[in-house]
């Protein structure tokens, strides 16, 4: 098990402490297994309306810990792609978790799938990546 904390240095919204409006997410995973994951309670200015996450931002959340799973493994890489399937509203007056795992990899093509759950284990959204990595030979 590994835990990455945020970083001084690093402005990134998710997962940076230099980011004054980030979240500033700490993040656990297997790096053998290839996941990641993370429990945190949104704020609300991630509204998109009434009391639900804007999509963009879900987006954003399963963007990061998918990005997470290759940086447990000491890989860095992009997005090159992100399909998201929206099941149900992200609820925000409560805790979520964000889970990801390595589906496969193909070289410097990393596909990598990830969820949002409510704290009842509901998956409310879900999504595949692909990922390009910079630092890998194999
Ligand atoms: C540094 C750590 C930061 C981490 C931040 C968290 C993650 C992020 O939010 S990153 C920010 C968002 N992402 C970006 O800004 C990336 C922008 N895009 C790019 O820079 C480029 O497209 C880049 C570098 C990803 C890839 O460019 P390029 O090397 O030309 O690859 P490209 O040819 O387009 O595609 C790569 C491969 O994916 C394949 N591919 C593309 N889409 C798909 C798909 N949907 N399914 C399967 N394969 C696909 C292509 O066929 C190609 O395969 P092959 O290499 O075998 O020919």
């Amino acid at each position: 098990m590994k835990t990455l904390a945020p970083k001084t240095g690093n402005s990134c919204f998710g997962c940076g402490a230099d980011n004054p409006l980030g979240l500033k997410l700490t993040f656990h995973g297997d790096p053998e297994k290839g996941t990641a994951w993370t429990e945190f309670l949104p704020p609300h200015f991630l509204a998109g309306g009434a009391n639900m996450m804007h999509g963009g931002f879900i987006a954003l959340l399963l963007d990061e810990v998918s990005s997470k799973v290759l940086s447990m493994q000491g890989k860095r890489g992009v997005t090159r792609n992100l399909e998201i399937s929206y099941q149900k509203p992200v609820n925000l007056s409560g805790p979520v978790r964000l889970e990801g795992s390595l589906i496969r990899h193909e070289g410097r093509k990393h596909f990598i799938k990830a969820r949002i759950l409510n704290p009842g284990g509901d998956v409310l959204a879900e999504s595949e990546a692909l990922f390009l990595v910079f630092n890998t030979s194999s």
